[in-house]
């Protein structure tokens, strides 16, 4: 099995490009894959096959998401621990570079399709295996939809106020009064945080994040299904929509910095974000056949069909 591993912002990624729909995706072997210890090790998996494909290999029981042509590529993504997640900001830029190095996509722009729908991505510049890529996403609608509280980990288990974001995944964003760029250091965010699951019943990604000043913002995640990651795209979408709503602003440009990087967030009056950043790819190679067998096989129970 190939593989390319890449990242934007230092959130990780495992590409397997896979055409024929082939590769056994079961949640125990994408964790294994995903572990730094016994696997290859990333925050998640970028499979890539168009979007027809996927439908015709159960993939996507429900079909096509909206706004997505059977020939589109389509990312499907996977959290680290194997659970599967409809949007990932930072993996649809490396997902695009990694189209365009590889010679699978020849256009400057072009639709990816995610499990929150079609996303219209931009290159600007080099894309080329051993460059820099500058990636802008098309990110969709993003909104609030409840106010809520964070608790986190640490010595003193402080309690935020905090609201819920729908970027196609979900969000809780903690924008905390007063709180600078040392102080967000200082946090627990590897800690599990605690939250309302009655708002969340499939989990969200927690991001804690400073005030909006001079145009930006600082910001950790906690995310669902990863732990604590350097960079979350959606997550700084979430986290820009907070801010600005905080400020009293409805739309607006915000740079945010996240510990891998720095990524820019526009959200437009009519509610839609676009999110630029970097995307880097690093490595490719083969995992070794056996070791993945194994791995595939200890993910099935005896008598249990292949995952896809
Ligand atoms: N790292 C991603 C988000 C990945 C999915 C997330 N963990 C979830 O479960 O919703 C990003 O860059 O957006």
């Amino acid at each position: 099995m190939d593989f390319v591993k890449g990242h934007g912002t230092e959130n990780d990624f495992l590409v397997l490009p896979d055409d024929g729909v082939g590769i056994d995706l079961a949640p125990a072997s994408v964790s294994a894959l995903c572990d730094r210890r016994r696997g290859l090790g990333a925050d998640g998996i970028l499979r890539v096959a168009r979007a027809g494909a996927l439908v015709a290999g159960g993939v996507l029981p429900a079909g096509l998401p909206d706004g997505v042509g059977e020939q589109d590529w389509f990312m499907d993504y996977r959290n680290a621990d194997g659970s599967v997640a409809e949007m990932c900001g930072n993996g649809v830029r490396v997902f695009a570079h990694y189209l365009r190095a590889s010679g699978r996509e020849d256009r400057e722009s072009f639709v990816v399709g995610t499990r929150a729908g079609a996303r219209a991505v931009t290159m600007t510049g080099a894309y080329d295996f051993s460059s820099e890529a500058r990636v802008s996403v098309e990110m969709g609608p993003v909104s609030g939809f409840g106010e809520s509280a964070v608790q986190l980990g640490g010595a003193d288990r402080p309690r935020f106020p905090a609201v819920a974001v729908d970027v196609g995944n979900p969000h809780l964003v903690a924008v905390v009064d007063g709180l600078d760029a040392a102080g967000l250091a200082a946090l627990d965010i590897a800690a599990a945080p605690e939250f309302d699951a009655s708002l969340f019943p499939g989990g969200v990604n927690v991001e804690v994040v400073t005030p909006l000043r001079a145009g930006g913002v600082a910001m950790r995640v906690h995310e669902r299904g990863v732990g604590e990651t350097r960079s979350c795209g959606t997550g700084t979408v979430a986290a820009a929509y907070a801010a600005l709503c905080a400020d009293g602003r409805p739309a607006g440009r915000v740079e945010v910095t996240v510990p891998g990087g720095e990524v820019t967030v526009t959200i437009g009056t009519d509610g839609r974000a676009t999110l630029e950043g970097p995307s880097m790819l690093v490595a490719s190679g083969a995992v070794d056949d056996r070791w993945w067998k194994r791995a595939v096989d200890a993910a099935h129970p005896a008598g249990l069909g292949a995952a896809r």
